[in-house]
């Protein structure tokens, strides 16, 4: 399926301004619970349930597709419930942000979002922050946090080369914003390249590889929108929740917590 689906000036412009993909279609195999990950429980619904929540409560993105599993029923019933357009994934992340792309094709959105499930906590205000810079002008926009630990590179037996100076490194997160145009042309432009979709491993860096000169620019992240990814993740995730969640309940003597 192509992602380069030709837009025109005919095309209506999208509702709510911006599009939003959200990628759900991982097997979510480092976390390790036998099921695709976007269906696993946090306090008592799914991580897509969270992540969808996120996206409507910042209120910039008028269509959500959601890339599924193939074969899955039960995220793309969810996703529907929750407003967003479910579309089968691919094999890899940057194969199912292409087929979402395909389903919005004919859309002329004020941008693009593209943001991973598994970043189900992200505040939304971190999406408000990226689509503002998007519609400021910025081409494409992503989230990023310090590196908190020191960086050391290695060779291929893991001896080492040396500490990395982390002054300048960042941690990227989702969602990334992009002007529409520009994302359908870096997929495709990585598509028609024959570049292995598995060694991309997020929107940006095709835009260093297939738009030289088009700024990627950032915008501060947040600690909560890290990425639900090994068994430890999920654990803060679920103190994160109990913690916000006690912070709303009204204690017995009438006065909110502090
Ligand atoms: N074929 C794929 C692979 C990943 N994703 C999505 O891309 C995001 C980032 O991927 P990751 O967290 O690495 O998820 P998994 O691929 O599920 O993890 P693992 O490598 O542990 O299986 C997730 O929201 C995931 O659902 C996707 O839509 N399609
Ligand atoms: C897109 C991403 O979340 C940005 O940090 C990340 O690159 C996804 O990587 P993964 O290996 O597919 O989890």
């Amino acid at each position: 399926m192509s992602a380069d689906a030709p837009t025109t000036t005919a095309d209506p412009p999208t509702p709510g301004g911006f599009a939003a993909v959200v990628v759900a279609a991982g097997s979510g195999t480092r976390l390790g619970h036998g099921m695709p990950k976007a269906l696993v429980p946090l306090g008592g619904r799914p991580l897509l349930a969270h992540a969808l929540e996120g996206v409507r409560a910042a209120g910039v993105a008028g269509r959500t597709v959601v890339t599924v599993p193939a074969g899955d029923t039960e995220l793309s019933a969810l996703a529907r419930a929750c407003g967003a357009e479910p579309v089968e994934g691919g094999a890899t992340r940057a194969e199912s942000v292409r087929r979402a792309l395909a389903v919005l094709a004919g859309e002329r959105p004020a941008g693009v979002l593209v943001h991973d499930a598994a970043r189900c906590l992200t505040p939304p205000a971190v999406l408000r922050a990226v689509a503002d810079r998007v519609r400021a002008g910025a081409r494409a926009v992503v989230p990023v946090v310090p590196v908190v630990d020191t960086v050391r590179r290695v060779d291929d037996d893991g001896r080492s080369l040396g500490t990395v100076d982390r002054s300048a490194l960042r941690a990227v997160q989702t969602p990334q914003g992009f002007d529409a145009a520009l994302l359908r042309a870096v997929h495709a432009a990585a598509e028609a390249a024959g570049t292995d979709p598995a060694a991309i491993t997020d929107d940006a860096s095709l835009v260093e590889a297939h738009a030289p000169g088009t700024p990627v620019e950032t915008v501060p992240g947040h600690e909560h929108a890290f990425k639900v990814t090994r068994p430890l993740d999920l654990l803060l995730a679920q103190a994160l929740l109990e913690q916000a969640r006690d912070r709303a309940r009204p204690d017995p003597r009438g006065a909110l917590r502090p």
